[in-house]
């Protein structure tokens, strides 16, 4: 048997289609336009990459992006006061710090400074806490997009055993708290687990974002088990001057094999994040102007 492969790529431009719908109307309506800030400090070329593609997709939505690419020495000061900015501009419904952030400055501090009502990231932590408490927040959006994929796939996620392996508060935490909001029996895996490959083995539900290129190979799996892969790894280039292969942290070629359904990579979760960040940008505008929130995009 081979595995379902879910396409992440085609469902993002679905999503993005939904989304510029909702922006035509939101200006043709209200007069609204959204604005999605991206901040980038550093000149890491992989980060830029996606800054770039951020910014394509939201003007191709038909919002408003603002990019701010600050040099790698810029203090932590200088960061903050630009966060502050944002969060005082009406154009700015949207704030995203691109991370990781150079090691001078205080990633927790800088988050934490972003009005949560604009941090499309769902990281700050009253965001966090509002998710937790199966309250209304902004949701962070690699899960997001995972959840959206699940939900197509399955229709009710409810009653489902999902193994989330990885626990980083951007991926695992607030994945299992979205899963567990859908009513599946969540357990969380990571790198301390005893028999990890037998805890992963009774799920019908393996969500992957552990950052260890192709670590789930297919005989952690159950037979028919649907395989959500999150991570985006670049192998060592066979030959000089070459791009490294892209893949994800689960094994794809055996995986296939057992799963009944999988993400592949690339084309699967990453599409789907970028996606996720614009829905969020309007959900963010159409609260901050008591408009209703669009269907289907939020969790
Ligand atoms: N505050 C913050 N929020 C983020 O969401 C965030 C971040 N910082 N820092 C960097 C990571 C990385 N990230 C990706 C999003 C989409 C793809 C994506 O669309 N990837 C394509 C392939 C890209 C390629 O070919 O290189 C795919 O998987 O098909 C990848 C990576 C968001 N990040």
């Amino acid at each position: 048997m081979t595995a379902q492969i879910i396409d992440g790529k085609a469902f993002a431009a679905e999503v993005r289609a939904k989304v510029a719908e909702h922006v035509s109307a939101l200006k043709a309506d209200h007069g609204i336009t959204p604005g999605l800030a991206v901040v980038l400090v550093g000149e890491d070329p992989a980060s830029q990459v996606y800054v770039r593609s951020k910014g394509k997709q939201t003007v191709e939505a038909g919002m408003e992006s603002f990019e701010h690419k600050l040099d790698v020495s810029t203090s932590e000061e200088d960061l903050l006061a630009l966060v502050d900015k944002l969060n005082n501009d009406p154009a700015v419904n949207g704030i995203l710090v691109q991370l990781p952030l150079p090691d001078h400055i205080d990633e927790e501090k800088v988050i934490n400074a972003i009005d949560p009502a604009k941090d499309v990231d769902g990281f700050h932590i009253s965001n966090v806490g509002l998710l937790a408490t199966g309250q209304k927040a902004m949701v962070p959006c690699t899960p997001l997009g995972c959840l959206m994929l699940l939900r197509d796939h399955f229709g009710s996620l409810s009653g489902k055993e999902a193994v989330v392996v990885g626990r980083s508060n951007i991926v695992g935490k607030p994945m299992a708290q979205l899963l567990l909001r859908d009513s599946c029996t969540v357990t969380i895996a990571h790198s301390r687990t005893k028999d990890i490959e037998e805890v992963v083995k009774r799920a019908d539900i393996v969500i992957a974002a552990v950052g260890r290129p192709e670590m789930v190979t297919g005989d952690w799996l159950k037979k028919g088990a649907v395989v959500i892969d999150v991570g985006i790894n670049r192998l060592p280039p066979a030959e000089e001057g070459a791009k490294g292969k892209l893949v994800g942290d689960v094994d794809f070629a055996s995986a296939s094999q057992v799963a009944g359904a999988i993400t592949p990579v690339p084309g699967g979760v990453g599409p789907m994040t970028i996606a996720c960040l614009l829905a969020n940008t309007l959900t963010a505008t159409c609260r901050a102007n008591g408009l209703p929130e669009p269907e289907g995009l939020t969790a």
